[in-house]
């Protein structure tokens, strides 16, 4: 097995003798997409702090792969109003050449903002440029907390497959917050539920009828997930290997509604 770019190993952050994050382990290689969910306070955003290597971890290890280059999204794009820049300018502080910077502006398909003042974007251009300053440094993996923050429906949809697109180009790891569930379903590989501990996680259609998934979110959410619901040939384990039922192992026969 190729090495993880990032392991998380019983990971506890506390706060003021509060558990926030509680020995939670995951594992990202390349080519994964991981979104985590979870209600609000349940620490994700501190998770990935700790992963980013800028929240000190109580308990427990967090790996990363030699030399990992990673690409972080924030929530949002936290700008002093007073201060004028431009795209080009914001994106040229990240420390990277003019036609690095160029061409992930076009990969996100905000290059025809270059001479835009950063202030004038709309939340969805935010989101993109956002994208494209982490898409320039060329990472192995990629960071978004909630990246469709701001973004209509229509663009959130647009945006996540844009995310599976760069995995695909950049063959990188992407682990990213989400509170769009439906968006989650069905433009996630896998699911890691998170209230401080990690509830239940696996594959999409699977863990919405886990029972811990059903206690964190309702029936109502589960039930109106339903219809991303697929049949399988086959059930995974707790590290989302495939288990054969038919005795086809590895055989992937899904039936998608
Ligand atoms: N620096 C800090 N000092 C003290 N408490 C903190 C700190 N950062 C976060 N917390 C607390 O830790 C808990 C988890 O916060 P976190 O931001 O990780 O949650 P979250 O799951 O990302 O929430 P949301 O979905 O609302 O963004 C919250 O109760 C928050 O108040």
């Amino acid at each position: 097995m190729t090495e993880p770019l990032v392991q998380l190993e019983q990971v506890t952050v506390e706060f003021d003798g509060r558990p926030v994050v509680d020995r939670v382990s995951l594992k990202a290689g390349r080519g994964d997409i991981i979104t985590i969910i979870g209600p609000n306070g349940a620490g994700k955003t501190t998770l990935i702090k700790a992963i980013l290597g800028i929240q000190k971890v109580h308990q427990g290890k967090v790996s990363l792969a030699t030399g990992l280059v990673i690409g972080y999204v924030p929530q949002q794009l936290l700008l002093e109003a007073t201060l004028p820049l431009s795209v080009r300018r914001f994106m040229l502080l990240s420390g990277q050449p003019l036609d690095e910077c160029e061409a992930a502006l076009k990969r996100t398909g905000v290059h025809h903002l270059l001479d835009a003042s950063v202030h004038h974007l709309s939340g969805g251009e935010k989101q993109r440029l956002l994208l494209a300053r982490a898409l320039a440094r060329k990472p192995d993996l990629l960071v978004l907390d909630e990246p469709a923050q701001g973004v209509d429906i229509n663009g959130q949809a647009a945006l996540y497959q844009l995310i599976r697109e760069l995995r695909d180009d950049l063959d990188c790891g992407v682990i990213m917050i989400s509170h769009d569930l439906h968006l989650v379903m069905a433009a996630t590989d896998k699911v890691i539920c998170l209230n401080q501990h990690v509830c239940c996680s696996g594959y999409p259609a699977d863990i919405s009828q886990d029972p811990a998934f059903i206690d964190t979110f309702g029936h109502q959410v589960a039930d109106s997930l339903a219809v991303y619901h697929h049949h399988h040939n086959h059930s995974h384990n707790l590290h989302g290997d495939v288990v054969s039922r038919t005795g086809a192992e590895g055989a992937c026969n899904h039936d998608h509604h």
